[in-house]
Formats: C-alpha cells, sequence, structure tokens
C-alpha cells in the first residue's frame, strides 16, 4: 500500500455532505461582491478569512448567510457549483449529492427558480466535462417555521425531476426534527429521499426524531449518536448512514480535537459513515483535506480508508445498476492503488 495521503488521493469517492453555499471561497465572494454591486461587512479577501473564527455552529452560520448574499444571478450559482466541482473532481470525487438552502436566498427576493436553473446547469456540464455526476437536494432552514418549508416545497414541485431529496440545516438547538414532521410526510409522498442535520450540536433525541419521525434514511453529522448505545446500534442494524465532517466538527467546536472524533467508535460497531466537507472554504478542507486529517489523528489503517471510501458509494442515492458498476470500478481503483 502507498502511503495514506497517497492512497487517499487514488480513492474514487462520493461526497454527500456538501453545502454548495458553503464552497463560496473568499475571493469568489469578493468578486461577486463587485460583480453584484452588493456591501460585505469586510472589505477585502484577508478581512473575510480573518472573520472565519467560530466558536459555534450560530457563529459560523451568522457569517455563512452574510456571505450567500453575493449570489444573485442564475451565472453566479452556475459559477459557484463549477468550481466546487472542478475541485471534488481533482480530489477523485465521482459523485455528489449537494445541499442547497433556497430559503437562504429567496429570502432576499432571489428567485427559486434562478438557484435551481444555474446549480443543475452546473451539474448537468460537470457530467459532460468531468465525467461526474451530481445531484441536488434541498434544505429547509430549521430556524424559520414550517409553513416557511412549505412554501419552499410547494417552488420545488415545479422542479421535481431536479431535485432528488430534502434535507434540514442550520441552527439545530431548540429546533428538532419533529418540527418538520408535516413537511417531510408531503416531500415523502411527493418521492423525495429524505435527509437531516441530527446530532451536530443537538442531543441524540434529535437522531431518534430523524428517523422515526421525518423517516430520513441518511443522518448529517451524527455525532452525538454516540452518547446513545441504543441509537448506535439502531444506525447500525438499519444501516443507516452517517455523513460525518471531522474538520467542520474542529473549526465549529463540535469536537476540540480530531484524536477525539466519534468516526472510529462508530465503524467499530458496525455504522456506515462517511467522510465530506460540510462547508470547504468556510472550514479549512476539501473532502481528501478531511480524509487526510481524521486518518492522520485517528491512525486509520488503510483497510480502513478504503472502507470507508468505499461505504460512500454504499450511502449514495444510486439505482442498482449504478452502484454496482461505481462498486466495480471502484474495486479496481483499490487494487491499483495497492
Ligand atoms: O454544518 C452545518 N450545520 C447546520 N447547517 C449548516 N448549513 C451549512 N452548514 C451547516
Ligand atoms: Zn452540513
Amino acid at each position: 500500500m502507498p502511503d495514506r495521503d497517497l492512497l487517499i488521493g487514488r480513492l474514487p469517492k462520493c461526497e454527500l455532505h456538501i453545502h454548495i453555499e458553503g464552497s463560496l471561497e473568499p475571493d469568489m465572494m469578493v468578486a461577486l461582491a463587485r460583480r453584484n454591486n452588493v456591501t460585505l461587512p469586510w472589505d477585502s479577501v484577508e478581512a473575510v478569512r480573518r472573520a472565519y473564527r467560530f466558536g459555534s455552529l450560530q457563529d459560523f452560520l451568522d457569517v455563512y448567510y452574510v456571505g450567500m448574499s453575493v449570489l444573485v444571478t442564475e451565472q453566479d450559482f452556475y459559477d459557484l457549483a463549477t468550481a466546487y466541482l472542478r475541485r471534488a473532481h481533482a480530489d477523485n470525487v465521482v459523485h455528489v449529492e449537494m445541499f442547497f438552502d433556497p430559503q437562504g436566498h429567496t429570502s432576499r427576493g432571489v428567485a427559486f427558480d434562478t438557484v435551481v436553473n444555474g446549480l443543475h446547469r452546473a451539474c448537468r456540464d460537470a457530467r459532460e466535462t468531468l465525467g461526474l455526476s451530481a445531484s441536488l437536494i434541498m434544505c429547509f432552514l430549521r430556524h424559520l417555521d414550517e409553513r416557511d418549508a412549505e412554501r419552499t416545497l410547494d417552488a420545488a414541485l415545479a422542479h421535481r425531476e431536479r431535485i432528488v431529496g430534502v434535507g434540514l440545516d442550520s441552527s439545530e438547538q431548540g429546533h428538532p426534527p419533529e418540527k418538520f414532521r408535516r413537511v417531510f410526510a408531503r416531500a415523502r409522498d411527493a418521492g423525495f429521499h429524505l435527509f437531516a442535520h441530527a446530532g451536530e450540536e443537538g442531543p441524540p433525541a434529535y437522531v431518534w426524531q430523524a428517523l422515526d419521525v421525518l423517516g430520513v434514511r441518511r443522518v448529517d453529522h451524527g455525532n452525538r449518536a454516540v452518547e446513545d448505545e441504543a441509537l448506535v446500534a439502531r444506525l447500525a442494524r438499519d444501516r443507516v448512514p452517517l455523513t460525518m465532517c471531522p474538520l467542520s466538527n474542529l473549526r465549529l467546536r463540535v469536537i476540540d480535537d480530531l484524536v477525539h472524533h466519534p468516526l472510529r467508535r462508530m465503524t467499530d460497531k458496525g455504522v456506515a459513515v462517511t467522510v465530506n466537507s460540510d462547508d470547504p472554504a468556510y472550514f479549512g478542507g476539501y473532502v481528501n483535506d478531511n480524509f487526510r486529517a481524521v486518518a492522520a489523528s485517528l491512525d486509520l489503517a488503510p483497510a480502513e480508508i478504503v472502507a470507508l471510501a468505499r461505504t460512500s458509494f454504499e450511502a449514495a442515492m444510486m439505482s442498482a445498476e449504478e452502484r454496482a458498476r461505481a462498486l466495480e470500478r471502484f474495486e479496481v481503483a483499490v487494487r491499483e492503488a495497492g
């Protein structure tokens, strides 16, 4: 086996937890602010970078919502997603399921269609130019009320074939999944796959609710599930994947040191865990940086790293044939990497 970093670079993988607005790098943020005449509280790329010190999820979200205010036109959304998809391709990402936050845009007067048209076109072009498959998952902002989420779902129904799923993100504490019970039931009836952030800062009870009240098929983060043995057993038994994001957890102080990251404790109990970047422009690393950081801190063996990348294909929303083909290519790449 080659050394750990080389192996990580060579492994094909899926990225299943990326907020596209969180891939907005400071230089693009400043350039788009100029292009659209948007005033930011920061006057240079360096000043933007200095704002990236967070004590909690809410600290980050306050900066994140200001940052996304530079996204106005369909071309802005296209450029943002295209830059991310090229960067992901360089990390050997072959399949992306991309979150976006429509309410962060419609609340500023940007049309839902503008957002989806730009992102969808970037995904379609990436398939042709990079050979990478990419799909869109719309998230509801959980700090807003369910009626706002209902209106967002109504808007999404006109784009049903361009959006594969719905998720739940933003401020977790005090906004339990059950707050969105009805809108998730409607989304399921409309054929969307269901996801939710849970157990990032919120308690294990929120992960239970995501499973049993919302009926999600994958949990984003899920760190705090580790505090509840019965919950870990449930995740393992039902092979409910967790999309974990080590550098995000470190930067948002969900953990104080990567050596304490629950990833290994989860995989040891049979939970399907994947490694992802969350908001790479804000947290200091794309997906391979996340693999490298957690592999070094937890001293992961090559076989464990390979297993994490393999799990990303098992956790992805692919048809049985797509998955079989992708896994076949994955095993070839593993043999070549060795
Ligand atoms: O890490 C996150 N958690 C919750 N909401 C988010 N929105 C963007 N990133 C995040
Ligand atoms: Zn997230």
